[in-house]
């Protein structure tokens, strides 16, 4: 499809039943996203600026069917603001610029509408957290902290699966979700050869949840990103291209920018993990056993068609998890987890390989750094009933293992994090990881 832009033709939503309508032109084709936050119970004077933000966070799944070299907000917006678009589509799109070999992505020209007046107030949410929740166990760890804390937190997800919903089972604590659909016409698109790729939805759930979080009178939103998030995958044409961007603190730090200048909210969101190594909330995560028979952190469960039931076993994700773990659930209750042992299967040797960056870079997957499975393995080569296993003893033949101060800074915590001093202390309140 060759258009030059995308646009903004405008949105909508129902004050009523809680419904958003958001809708984008590529040329004559004009496609509509939905989001169905349900009946608001408060009417918050900051809500019709998140609305905004979020119209321009999921225009991102409908410019990369085409693509264009501009997009023209056409609508007021804070001057402010303006930084986080940016990022949002040259580094948010970055891995889909890689992948279809589209470099002017990462130098996008955006066109601003009109600037908007600045808010007239500053708001800062001070009721209960909402906590959202990926099924995984970065989420079930900062459950726990909140709820451990007597933060009382409100679980919170955008179109759950079964897994993210047992997940919210296990725990006491109230819920709160919303469903997010597409344009259909977006399968049909994808069919006849559009652009298709990696977007940062996390973007458009963090901004859903601040949204939702208004309509019901709630705290700041609590997000479960931790510190590898930020950590790029490569190297392009002298730019990082990163996977996770929009789980990373740049991008955090640029969405909360956004927030008080666009529509005058303060501390209304952040990363609870966001010091945090994969390790490091893997060995806290193993002190909870409730959620073993629910806590699913493969990518492939959360596919909108044929998604698995549960760990898939073979895919980036399910790798590294299950490395991550290891050496803090011990073996039977890890192989409970997966339903499979990994470490036994000789073809998961060169996805290993690659985690440990004996080959190629990280993978386009949601997985911690390459110091991080070395020291997992080097934990592991430690363990009676891991150092044996084929992959294991495989790897450590191969491998240079970290040392001793490189592992301890693996569990240290301490790393750049805009966490109020409150919620710190509950994540502290976990006790040490190891
Ligand atoms: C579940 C998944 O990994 N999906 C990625 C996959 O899409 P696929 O076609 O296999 O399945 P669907 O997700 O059902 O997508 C169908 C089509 O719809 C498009 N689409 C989907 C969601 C959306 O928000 N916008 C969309 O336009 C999608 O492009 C398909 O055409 O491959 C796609 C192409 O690479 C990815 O875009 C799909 O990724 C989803 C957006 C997704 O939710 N992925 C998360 C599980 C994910 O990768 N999370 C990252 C967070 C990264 C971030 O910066 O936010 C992580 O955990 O590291
Ligand atoms: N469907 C969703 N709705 C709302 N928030 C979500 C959703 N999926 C993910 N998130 C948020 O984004 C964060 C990152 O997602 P991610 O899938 O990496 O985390 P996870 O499921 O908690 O743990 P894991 O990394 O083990 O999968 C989650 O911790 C959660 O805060």
């Amino acid at each position: 499809m060759n258009v030059e832009a995308l646009r903004f033709p405008g949105r909508e939503f129902d004050p009523s039943t809680g419904v958003a309508r958001f809708h984008y032109a590529l040329g004559d084709l004009v496609l509509t996203e939905t989001v169905d936050f349900g009946p608001p119970s408060v009417v918050h004077p900051a809500l019709d600026r998140v609305l905004d933000l979020l119209y321009v966070a999921a225009s991102t799944s409908y410019y990369k069917i085409a693509a264009p070299t501009r997009v023209e907000l056409g609508f007021p917006l804070a001057e402010k603001a303006l930084p986080w678009v940016t990022a949002l589509f040259r580094e948010g799109l970055g891995e889909f610029a890689y992948q279809n070999t589209l470099p002017y992505v990462l130098d996008l020209e955006i066109l601003p509408g009109p600037y908007a007046e600045p808010p007239a107030d500053v708001h800062e949410p001070a009721g209960a957290p909402l906590a959202a929740v990926g099924g995984g166990k970065d989420s079930i760890v900062s459950m726990e902290a909140l709820q451990r804390a007597g933060l009382d937190p409100v679980l919170f997800a955008v179109n759950p699966n079964p897994i993210i919903r047992a997940v919210c089972a296990v725990s006491p604590q109230p819920t709160r979700f919303v469903r997010r659909t597409l344009d259909p016409r977006m399968r049909e698109l994808n069919a006849n050869g559009a652009y298709n790729g990696h977007i940062p939805v996390t973007a458009i759930n963090s901004l859903i949840a601040v949204a939702a979080s208004l309509m019901h009178g709630l705290g700041p939103v609590v997000m479960s990103n931790e510190a590898s998030a930020s950590v790029p995958n490569l190297n392009w044409l002298g730019r990082d291209i990163n996977h996770q961007w929009s789980k990373g603190l740049p991008a955090e730090a640029h969405l909360r920018d956004a927030l008080l200048a666009h529509a005058g909210l303060q501390e209304a969101y952040f990363s609870l993990l966001r010091g945090l190594s994969e390790l490091h909330i893997a060995a806290l995560f193993a002190k909870f056993t409730a959620y073993d028979a629910v806590v699913t952190s493969c990518n492939q469960a959360f596919k909108q068609r044929d998604a698995t039931d549960r760990w898939c076993g073979h895919c980036p994700k399910c790798r590294f998890v299950f490395l991550a773990m290891a050496p803090f659930t011990g073996r039977e209750r890890l192989l409970g987890i997966f339903g499979t042992d990994i470490f036994a299967d000789s073809t998961q040797l060169p996805g290993y390989r690659e985690l440990m960056g004996l080959t190629a870079h990280k993978p386009f997957e949601c997985v911690g750094e390459i110091e991080e499975s070395l020291v997992a393995l080097r934990l592991l080569a430690q363990q009676d009933e891991w150092k044996d296993t084929l992959i294991v003893s495989a790897l450590v033949a191969e491998a240079a293992l970290p040392s001793d101060a490189e592992v301890e800074a693996t569990f240290r915590g301490d790393g750049p994090n805009l966490v109020p001093p409150v919620y710190l202390a509950a994540l502290e309140g976990l006790g040490a990881a190891r």
